[in-house]
């Protein structure tokens, strides 16, 4: 049985299959909610439609082995027709918080690539203002301590993520801080100074990729381009 927030989920997640068509390559983002766009992508393929991803995140590549989603990578593939991902926050610009997975410097990567962004989320991600979820930043391990002194600096203290008491190793290798600024008013400017910082590898700010976002409330699920 599943919970209302598992229900908008799926709900967000397969709709966000019906964009996709035969002869596509496909950024797949990460997450729970990505988890029913897989799912139902697997179905597309079983049904004959041509259709190729490539994954941000291991455990996203394991979800498209086990429903026989095809994937690929970058030296077969130079643009995607589009990347779906789920997000821990959306503004009313449509500007994200991503990474709450640790996956967001793949993730970028994928979105950059894909001439379209369409983001998924239920209900609970639409925010005025982002700041309020901790913005992730893949850090190098190499003088993180440096890198999250540099950081503090523009208002606020980060902390270095952790899992079951070990520090947690991204896919590519690297560190997570968790940088809870509590209220991001300028998130492009916040962005181009994170960036600036020596040891910053990628921060979970996505400024102006989003060109459709699929929001899941109880009753339906509204498509806003
Ligand atoms: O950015 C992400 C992972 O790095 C996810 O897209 C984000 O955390 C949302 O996840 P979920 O769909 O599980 O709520």
């Amino acid at each position: 049985m599943l919970t209302e927030q598992e229900q908008m989920k799926k709900a967000v997640g397969e709709k966000a299959a019906t964009f996709v068509k035969d002869g596509m390559k496909v950024g797949l983002g990460s997450g729970s909610t990505v988890y029913w766009l897989v799912r139902k992508l697997g179905e597309l393929v079983e049904s004959g439609v041509n259709i190729e991803g490539i994954p941000s995140s291991k455990q996203t590549e394991k979800w498209a082995h086990e429903f026989g989603v095809p994937l690929t990578d970058f030296s077969k593939v130079k643009e995607l027709d589009m990347t779906i991902d789920g997000a821990d926050e959306v503004d009313e610009n449509h500007q994200l918080i991503k990474g709450g997975g640790a996956a967001l410097f793949r993730e970028k990567i994928i979105a950059q690539a894909a001439k379209e962004l369409i983001i998924i989320v239920d209900e609970s991600k639409m925010v005025t203002h982002l700041g309020e979820y901790p913005l992730p930043i893949e850090v190098l391990p190499f003088a993180w301590e440096r890198t999250a002194n540099e950081i503090s600096k523009l208002g606020c203290v980060p902390k270095l993520r952790t899992v079951d008491g070990e520090i947690l190793v991204t896919d590519n290798g690297n560190y997570i801080l968790d940088c809870p600024f509590k209220k991001i008013l300028d998130p492009d400017q916040l962005n181009k100074e994170l960036k600036q910082i020596v040891g910053v590898i990628e921060t979970g700010l996505f400024i102006d990729m989003t060109t459709k976002v699929i929001i899941g409330d109880k009753e339906t699920v509204t498509v806003i381009d």
